[in-house]
């Protein structure tokens, strides 16, 4: 492992990509305190972590509380929640803020800071579909925040026991490009972790990616129930899944986006991943809030403003709403 320097790192929801993280950074020999609710809080005051992945088994004690105020100050905040509570996270966190805290979300989909950072016609806009009030910017300002895309699969078997089977990458990035020295200083402390960490000049790229595996698959996977194999495999849903890789494929290049993977292989690899359910798909059979927005409408609004329509996303998205409404209690 080599020397890097200690930052007061704080996890913000410790469900399975915040347990894995916090599991991975405490083990590398971090400090790390975790903000969390409910069983979680107590399972994580009396038995810490525990994390099964590929690099063995962990069992790691942290500290842990529900009160941001206690926890005090931090370095570096990673925000680990689902998209619809990132709000109130936001809120929660607060009192850790000082002026030099670096804030990185680790959520799926399109982040509200999409526009900020950056020159262009729409420079400094809010997204309607996830941040209405321009909320979330003002609760984390600019200055604080680091890009994030993970590609983690973890799943939480318990409060505080999460499994992960496949290889941890995460991707992290200025949301104004720059190769800053912070972004160096973070990088390394996750690759010390045991986490591959890829620092990058170009984060958008890499949101675009992700979400264009999220939104040809996880929307779909409510509506059919389908596995990944079955999305991508399925030759009655291949020619759905197709059409929208294109729909997305091309708002993302209206944007100068460069995605790395072209829709063919990356459905034979999605298929070859066998009877897997989508995060959304367990977050619908747990009745849990959707990331419907994230995922879905703020690409519709992106799409929308430079004039690209997305007609087979858009069918599906409101089939999916409609679906997902019928289960809300
Ligand atoms: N899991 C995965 O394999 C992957 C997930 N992602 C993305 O990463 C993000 C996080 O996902 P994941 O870890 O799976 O989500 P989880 O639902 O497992 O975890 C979210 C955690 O946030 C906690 N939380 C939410 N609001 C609060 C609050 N106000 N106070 C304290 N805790 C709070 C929840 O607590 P509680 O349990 O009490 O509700 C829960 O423990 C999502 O955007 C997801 O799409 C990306 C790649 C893969
Ligand atoms: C497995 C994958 C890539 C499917 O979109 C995912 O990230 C999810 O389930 O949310």
């Amino acid at each position: 492992m080599m020397e890097v320097s200690m930052m007061k790192i704080c996890i913000a929801g410790a469900g399975a990509i915040g347990c894995t993280l916090a599991a991975r950074l405490a083990q590398s020999g971090q400090s790390v305190n975790v903000l969390a609710r409910g069983k979680t809080l107590e399972v994580l005051q009396q038995n810490g972590i525990q994390l099964s992945d590929i690099d063995g088994d962990y069992r790691v004690e942290v500290n842990v509380s529900d009160s941001a105020e206690t926890l005090g100050h931090q370095d570096l905040i990673f925000v680990c929640t689902k998209a619809p509570s990132l709000t109130s996270m936001l809120k929660l966190i607060q009192p850790m803020l000082h002026a030099e805290t670096i804030i990185i979300p680790v959520v799926n989909g399109i982040p509200w800071w999409y526009f900020q950072g950056i020159q262009g016609r729409f420079a400094g806009e809010s997204i309607q579909a996830i941040d209405p009030q321009g909320l979330m910017s003002r609760l984390a300002p600019q200055q604080h925040l680091i890009g994030c895309v993970v590609f983690i699969t973890a799943c939480r078997d318990a409060p505080g026991v999460v499994t992960s089977t496949t290889p941890h990458l995460m991707v992290i990035g200025e949301i104004d490009h720059r190769m800053s020295e912070r972004l160096t200083h973070v990088r390394a402390i996750i690759e010390n972790a045991g986490i591959e960490a890829r620092a990058v000049d170009n984060i958008r790229d890499y949101i675009w990616t992700k979400v264009a595996a999220n939104l040809t698959s996880n929307p779909l996977s409510v509506v059919t129930k389908g596995t990944l194999e079955q999305i991508y495999g399925d030759t009655h849903l291949t020619p759905l899944v197709r059409t929208m890789f294109n729909e997305v494929l091309l708002t993302a290049a209206a944007y100068s986006a460069r995605i790395s993977f072209d829709p063919q292989t990356f459905m034979e690899q999605g298929a070859e991943m066998g009877a897997v359910k989508t995060s959304m798909l367990q977050d619908y059979e747990e009745h849990q809030p959707l990331e419907l927005e994230a995922i879905g409408y703020a690409v519709l609004e992106l799409a929308s403003k430079v004039d690209i329509p997305m007609p087979a996303t858009q069918n599906l998205l409101a089939l999916t709403q409609f679906i997902a409404d019928q289960c809300q209690p």
